[in-house]
């Protein structure tokens, strides 16, 4: 039996903006089923990779598969995959239950297949008395548990989530981060980009640290830690700072 191919592959994957290289020739392979945590501090790249493997900006150079599809098969890849930005796409006078039938819509899903999964998810964020009200007159909360509803109710192949607990209260946040547990469970493959340690620490299998759109290191959260001390006694947080140091970065 041959190795199963990775849910993420890029080769040399670079992004330039004018004078800015926004992503530097990265290449990465996310094994399926995993939860990938995508870390690097501010401007390193992370929001622009993901744009890139999702479609949504064109690589200046390499190439990105998800889900064995190239990255510039927009149409093809929008079925295989979800996709939680920062600042998810959401309208205004649509009620919750109407962003969710329309997000189906725009996959060329039929609701009625994905409804059941839907409205599950959102009773368990709490949601869904909520979901016949005006997005207009929603909290932070409440849109950001619409927006990880509509990236994964139609069970994607890769899901791409970019701080997902943003705004969420804590109990939310940790039934958010049991049902990411869920998701790989199921096999769903999860890249996971966020500053919150504490839960890449808690629920990723593996951690790529992005800087200055490189990839400076990459291993399960153990290695990265092992790495930086081996006496065991750092934390990701600790690893974080010592990888992301510009000196230290720059070897
Ligand atoms: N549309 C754009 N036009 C010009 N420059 C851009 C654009 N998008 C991103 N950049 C630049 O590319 C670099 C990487 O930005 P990106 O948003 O990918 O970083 P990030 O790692 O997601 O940061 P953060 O943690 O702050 O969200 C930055 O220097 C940013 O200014």
């Amino acid at each position: 039996m041959g190795t199963p191919s990775p849910a993420i592959s890029t080769r040399a994957l670079t992004k330039q903006y004018g004078s800015t290289t926004a992503v530097d020739g990265l290449s990465l392979s996310v094994p399926e089923g995993v939860t990938y945590g995508f870390l690097g501090p501010n401007g390193a790249g992370k929001t622009t990779t993901m744009r890139m493997l999702t479609g949504l900006v064109e690589p200046t150079d390499g190439d990105g598969f998800v889900a064995g599809t190239h990255c510039s098969e927009r149409r093809q890849l929008v079925e295989k995959i979800g996709l939680l930005p920062e600042e998810p796409p959401l309208y205004s006078e649509l009620t919750g239950r109407e962003q969710l039938q329309f997000a189906a819509d725009l996959r060329g899903v039929p609701w009625e297949r994905v409804s059941d999964r839907a409205l599950g998810l959102a009773r368990e964020l709490d949601l869904d008395g909520d979901l016949d009200r005006r997005i207009d007159g929603y909290s932070k909360g409440m849109r950001q548990k619409t927006a990880f509803v509509q990236a994964v109710q139609h069970d994607p192949d890769v899901v791409f989530l970019d701080e997902p607990t943003s705004g969420l209260d804590p109990r939310a946040a940790r039934t958010l981060r049991e049902l990411i547990v869920e998701l790989t469970d199921d096999g769903t493959t999860v890249f996971l980009s966020t500053h919150i340690l504490s839960v890449v620490e808690e629920i990723a299998d593996r951690v790529g640290v992005l800087y200055d759109g490189q990839l400076v290191s990459e291993g399960s959260p153990a290695e990265l830690t092992d790495d930086v001390d081996s006496d065991g006694d750092a934390d990701l947080e600790e690893a974080f700072l010592e990888l992301t140091d510009e000196p230290a970065a720059a070897w």
